[in-house]
C-alpha cells in the first residue's frame, strides 16, 4: 500500500505552470506530507496517431488509479482564453468512472494557473477549474489573506489560487510574492488533507 499522496496535476505549454507546480508541491512536503506530481496528454487535431502512454520527457501522465487514490488535489493549466487548457478539459471529460465511483468525494482541492497578461482571466481559469472539482464532490481551498502576499503582490496570486502573470513572451520570472503563495498553498492543502484524512 502506498503512503497517503497529494496529487499535483497540471497541464503546461511552455513550463510555466509545471515552475508552480512545483512551488506547491514543496509546501506539500513542507508538512511531511508525499506528493506526485503529474501531467496530461497533450489533445491533439489529429488523432490518426496515438501518443506514448509515457512522455518522452518531463513528468509522467496521470493515471486513473494515481487520481481516485490522493489524498488531495492540487490542478494547475495555462490560462487558455480565459479557460482551462483543451487537454486538462479532456482529461476531466474521461473522468466519468471516478465520479460514479465516488473516488473523490468529500477530498481537498486546490487550483492554480499561469497567464500571460494581468488581466488576461487568471481568475476566470481558476475558477472554471473549480467546476468538474465541485461535481466530482471535492472540497475547494482557496488562499487565505492571513498570508501578507495575497495583499501585497504587484502579479500574480488570487484568494481562489494562486497565479503567476509570465508576459506575452514569458518574458516575467515568477515573483517572490507568487512563489511563496504558491507554497503556501501546498502546505494549507495538506494540512487540510490530513485533518481530513484523519476522521475516516
Ligand atoms: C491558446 C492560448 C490561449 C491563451 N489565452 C490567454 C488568455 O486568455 N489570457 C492570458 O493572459 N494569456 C493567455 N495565453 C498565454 C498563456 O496563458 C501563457 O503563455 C501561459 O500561462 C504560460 O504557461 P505555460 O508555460 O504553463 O504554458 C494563451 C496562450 C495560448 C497558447
Amino acid at each position: 500500500m502506498t503512503n497517503p499522496y497529494i496529487l499535483v496535476l497540471y497541464d503546461t505549454g511552455q513550463g510555466r505552470t509545471k515552475e508552480l507546480a512545483y512551488a506547491i508541491a514543496e509546501g506539500v512536503m513542507n508538512v511531511g506530507v508525499t506528493v506526485k506530481i503529474r501531467c496530461v496528454p497533450k489533445v491533439s487535431a489529429v488523432s490518426e496517431q496515438v501518443s506514448p502512454s509515457i512522455p518522452e520527457q518531463g513528468d509522467i501522465y496521470c493515471t486513473a488509479d494515481e487520481l481516485s487514490g490522493c489524498m488531495g488535489l492540487a490542478l494547475g493549466s495555462p490560462t487558455h482564453f480565459g479557460n482551462m487548457s483543451g487537454s486538462m478539459k479532456y482529461f476531466w471529460d474521461n473522468t466519468v468512472s471516478q465520479w460514479l465511483s465516488g473516488s473523490l468525494q468529500g477530498k481537498p482541492a486546490s487550483v492554480f494557473t499561469s497567464t500571460g497578461t494581468m488581466h488576461g482571466g487568471n481568475e476566470a481559469t481558476l475558477l472554471s477549474m473549480m467546476l468538474p472539482l465541485l461535481h466530482h464532490g471535492m472540497l475547494m481551498v482557496g488562499l487565505s489573506y492571513e498570508y501578507g502576499e495575497l495583499s501585497r503582490t504587484v502579479r500574480g496570486g488570487t484568494p481562489y489560487g494562486v497565479s503567476s502573470v509570465v508576459g506575452t513572451s514569458h518574458e516575467l520570472a515568477m515573483t517572490a510574492d507568487e512563489r511563496i503563495l504558491a507554497i503556501h498553498q501546498g502546505e494549507r492543502l495538506a494540512i487540510i488533507a490530513k485533518k481530513l484524512s484523519s476522521h475516516h
